[in-house]
């Protein structure tokens, strides 16, 4: 990912000069639009994790959206090595293009499991969904397949024909990851995925991503506001203020000697 930026408002890159952390505000001075990232710049390995951390509204989930093509970029480029070798701007790419990729390549756990869900449906079905989106051909074979990735984030499978909406928060989010996981995307892109939860839950859902983590060889991105969740499953990270990247380094040394007061700030509320 090169040199991110989303400004909502008017002015696009024009708004840019007079915002930042120097400056104390995300807001343009000359056209009053919000520069909510800007020039944030990352890669990320198969097998890691990379942790995206800043206070609420310092643009964290604004970059991540515009990776995922939730968001159009104001300016910048994505590339994966799994699609033409990276050689293509995955922001170039047309709507269909994207569709597919979003349903084999990089998937999304989101905050609010309404986000990446349909309520009304059951765990089966849900998971189901993204199968057949696949490409997955038979009721069986999906079925099964869909017990399994439930088995695996520890949805009982006596609840699997019940609607997601009955279900617990902890529990929704349990989905939301089995359906992410389904067709065993490269990329995986977390945000807030514990906020939200009681913290004995939050801790569940943590330890699962973690060891879900740990057994593929996917490339993960994490935001989060709360640096224990980014302790908890990264291995580098950028802290974000005012939609700019103040910090960056591995996640336990950033943890244990941040250098920006900023970060600092961020460590101790972890702390507390
Ligand atoms: N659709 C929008 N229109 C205008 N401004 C927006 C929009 N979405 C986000 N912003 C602004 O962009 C800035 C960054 O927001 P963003 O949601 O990326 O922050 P964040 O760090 O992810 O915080 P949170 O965790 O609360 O979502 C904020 O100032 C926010 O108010």
């Amino acid at each position: 990912m090169e040199g991110i930026g989303r400004v909502y408002g008017p002015g696009g890159a024009d708004a840019v000069p007079g915002t930042g952390p120097e400056h104390g505000t995300a807001t343009s001075p000359s056209t009053g639009a919000v520069v909510a990232a800007w020039d944030v710049s990352f890669d990320v390995a198969p097998g890691e994790a990379l942790g995206i951390i800043g206070e609420s509204g310092s643009g964290k989930s604004t970059a991540l959206r515009c990776v995922i093509g939730d968001e159009p970029a104001t300016g910048g480029s994505v590339y994966l090595s799994s699609v033409d070798g990276g050689g293509t701007d995955l922001l170039r790419l047309d709507s269909a293009q994207r569709r597919k990729l979003r349903v084999d390549t990089m998937a999304v756990v989101y905050q609010d499991p309404a986000a990446g869900l349909d309520l009304r449906v059951t765990a089966g079905g849900n998971v189901a969904e993204r199968l057949t989106a696949a490409g997955w051909r038979g009721y069986r074979a999906i079925r099964k397949r869909a017990a399994e990735l439930l088995d695996r984030v520890e949805v009982p499978l006596s609840r699997m024909d019940d609607p997601v909406a009955t279900f617990s928060g902890g529990m929704r989010q349990r989905v939301q990851i089995a359906k992410a996981l389904a067709t065993e995307p490269p990329v995986l892109l977390l945000d807030e995925p514990t906020t939200g939860l009681d913290a004995s839950v939050a801790a569940g859902v943590l330890d699962l991503l973690r060891g879900l983590l740990s057994e593929r060889d996917i490339a993960a991105v994490v935001v989060s506001h709360d640096f224990a969740v980014i302790e908890a499953l990264t291995d580098r990270s950028l802290v974000m203020q005012l939609g700019r990247v103040v910090e960056r380094g591995l996640t336990d040394q950033l943890f244990a000697d941040p250098h920006h007061p900023y970060t600092q700030r961020l460590v101790a509320a972890a702390r507390r």
